[in-house]
């Protein structure tokens, strides 16, 4: 690893004629991680990768990559190399030219563009299928010859659009695993572009979601789990319950939030104003039902009645809705939901501990 992948945004914006496609963005990508862009469609997201890339001209900003200023140079001197959803391979190409496309436009001798074609596609398990054209292989096996073909140029940044939107659900998994490992082996600064939140969450060192061309907020995807800054973030990250109460009571020791007959304690909140609005989450696979009111919990509970029970295999998914009509969401392990099973049309108390409620800004 050499370290040169670092990437900073600073302002940058894309205009197309009177559309903002991104608005003055910062970013701060450090050399070796994993980024994940995510967000609704027309967010953005591909047009920043593509910006980075250096197929789409930045606007307005500046886009450097290792601290160099690459904001007006051509794709080839940027030390980045990108993937495509389609894949983009050649089709009367075997997959060790396909591989070698980009030694042979960087004059590589014939002998060692071989070399490093057969080396590559070892290391994404493709060796066996050096003399294959590309249609002769599986989407999942097309998706590994494209990664070599992006990585041979040894970029200090690999750009992936969409790379798992063409696979089934059981080999995007397994893809993304490869994906991982292979951008932990190399060291190098991948920036993967995705709708997919559990991609997100479970391949990125850094996860930057976008909305309406900017950052609403990046860090760990724990962090973006756990501490969604907005209702935004936490209804798009989803996992979450949002309630909206009043401030009853704001102190040093406890913020108390009412919402009409219920009352919710939160962690304290510096800046809560008693009468004000706010918002805060539970996740989904911290809230009990109970036939009575528990100890522990006194204040943060809710009287629901179930409406759905659905089956997921690993997970039961509940819906309890309260008597005003808001449903809850809650998520229970199978072993979980056979130990203390609930049916519809029962009646239950829903209820947390405080510190799980997460106050949004
Ligand atoms: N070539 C273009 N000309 C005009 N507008 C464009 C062009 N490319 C993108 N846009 C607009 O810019 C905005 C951002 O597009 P972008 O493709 O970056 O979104 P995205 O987040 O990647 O969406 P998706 O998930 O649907 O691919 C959208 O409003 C889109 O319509």
């Amino acid at each position: 690893m050499t370290g040169n992948g670092a990437i900073e945004l600073i302002a940058v914006s894309k205009y197309y004629g009177s559309t903002i496609a991104v608005k003055s963005i910062d970013l701060k990508i450090p050399a070796g991680a994993y980024c994940c862009l995510i967000g609704p469609s027309g967010c953005g997201k591909t047009t920043t990768l593509r910006m980075i890339a250096g197929h789409e001209a930045i606007s307005e900003g500046d886009l450097l990559i290792g601290q160099r200023n690459v904001t007006e140079l051509p794709p080839v001197k940027r030390g980045t190399s990108m993937m495509f959803q389609n894949y983009a391979l050649f089709p009367h190409m075997s997959c060790a030219e396909n591989v070698a496309f980009g030694l042979r436009m960087q004059g590589v001798s014939p002998v060692e563009r071989a070399e490093r074609a057969t080396e590559m596609l070892a290391r994404v398990h493709m060796d066996m299928f050096a003399d294959r054209k590309p249609d002769q292989l599986s989407g999942g096996q097309q998706q590994r010859i494209a990664l070599a073909r992006a990585l041979i140029t040894q970029p200090e940044v690999l750009l992936l659009d969409e790379p798992l939107s063409a696979l089934d659900p059981f080999l995007r998994a397994r893809m993304r695993d490869e994906l991982r490992r292979l951008q932990q082996d190399l060291g190098i600064t991948f920036v993967h572009v995705t709708h997919a939140q559990d991609e997100a969450l479970a391949l990125s060192d850094m996860v930057v979601v976008m909305e309406d061309g900017v950052i609403r907020q990046k860090g760990t995807p724990e962090e973006i789990f756990n501490r969604p800054k907005s209702r935004f973030i936490a209804n798009f990250m989803g996992g979450q319950n949002i309630f909206k109460g009043k401030v009853a009571r704001a102190d040093a020791t406890t913020t108390i939030v009412e919402r009409g007959p219920d009352q919710f304690v939160l962690p304290v909140h510096g800046d809560a104003k008693t009468g004000e609005d706010l918002e805060f989450t539970i996740r989904t696979d911290l809230i009990g039902l109970a036939d009575d009111i528990p100890a522990g919990a006194a204040q943060s509970q809710i009287p629901v009645e179930i409406t759905t029970v659905e089956y997921l295999g690993l997970w039961v998914r509940i819906v309890a809705t309260t008597v005003d009509g808001k449903d809850i969401t809650l998520m229970k392990t199978e072993s979980e939901f056979r130990r203390a099973p609930v049916r519809r049309k029962e009646k239950f108390i829903a209820y947390w501990e405080p510190e799980h409620a997460h106050v949004l800004a």
